[in-house]
């Protein structure tokens, strides 16, 4: 199972670049795209969605011709874009048996079955009779799984799905796409790092539509080891250490800035060497992008 994105380019009509000459491969399991907003995220996930023409490139999905065989894309996608309106009265169980019937589940046997099943999947279940309009982000979320995997895709694009989820609801969320992403390609496009770090198996980062990164987590950041130094400075010295080094990451910690900064040298002055985190190769690439 392969997704193959070649020089995929799309200018929008106000002048904007939002990819530029995008190269990638994807494989089975859980992929991330990250990038800033604005980066071009959302662009590339609808081109592969079907619901965008790019000005040039390719996708193939298999041995499909995403760009000229949509329909056949669309009966092997789930989407779930960064917010879906839903009509208010409708229940969860309902609107779900209503796209069963759209995506092609033919017997109302089968539809009911399938229906509960993935209620039953994203722990919805017991809320099936509410109406999806007054559900909490995190479960509106599930419930947007849901609905993408009906029809049992092989490929599923998550846009910025965690955003405004709680702590625990955004655990609950991404363990359920981990436990989807075992034999299907999940694509999740985020701006949060530690998304990608708990879940995905391959990212890239993405800006100005440009691929800056690509690779497994655990290789990216050992690509940096050797290069990150860290040092404890008070609040009031962080101005003078960014004009003085190249400083990737700055978080406060009791009451002082721990900085992280990228050189491929020891720094001295009080420096220590750190493992590079995957925040550190984002924000190293970022910077160096902008
Ligand atoms: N329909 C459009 N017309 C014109 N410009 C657009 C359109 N859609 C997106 N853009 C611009 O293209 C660039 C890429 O946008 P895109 O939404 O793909 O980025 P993103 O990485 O998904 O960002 P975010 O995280 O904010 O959703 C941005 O500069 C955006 O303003």
């Amino acid at each position: 199972m392969e997704l193959i994105i070649n020089n995929l380019s799309k200018t929008y009509s106000n002048g904007v670049k939002a990819l530029n000459n995008l190269n990638l491969t994807i494989g089975k399991g859980m992929f991330g795209l990250l990038g800033p907003n604005g980066a071009g995220k959302s662009s590339l996930m609808r081109t592969i969605a079907t619901l965008q023409e790019p000005d040039q490139g390719s996708i193939h999905f298999n041995d499909i011709d995403v760009l000229k065989e949509k329909e056949k894309v669309k009966r092997n996608l789930g989407y779930l874009p960064q917010s879906f309106g839903v009509y208010p009265g409708i229940s969860a169980q309902e609107l779900l048996l209503h796209f069963a019937v759209l995506k092609g589940i033919k017997g109302v046997k089968p539809r009911k079955e399938t229906v509960a099943n993935l209620l039953h999947q994203v722990n919805l279940y017991k809320d099936r009779k509410k109406s999806v309009h007054t559900f909490s982000g995190g479960m509106k979320q599930r419930f947007g799984i849901a609905l993408s995997l009906l029809g049992d895709p092989d490929l599923i694009i998550v846009d910025e799905p965690t955003a405004g989820l709680d702590p625990a609801e955004r655990n609950r969320f991404n363990n359920l796409l981990s436990d989807i992403s075992e034999d299907k390609i999940v694509i999740l496009s985020t701006h949060i790092v530690d998304d990608v770090k708990d879940l995905c198996n391959n990212l890239a980062i993405i800006n100005h539509g440009n691929k800056l990164i690509n690779g497994r987590p655990s290789e990216l950041m050992k690509e940096l080891d050797g290069k990150v130094w860290q040092k404890r400075i008070s609040k009031s010295e962080i101005e003078q250490y960014h004009s003085n080094y190249h400083i990737i990451t700055s978080r406060l910690n009791e009451g002082n800035m721990l900085i992280n900064i990228l050189d491929d040298d020891h720094p001295g002055n009080g420096f220590s060497p750190v493992y590079p985190s995957l925040e550190d190769v984002y924000f190293s690439v970022i910077n160096h992008s902008a």
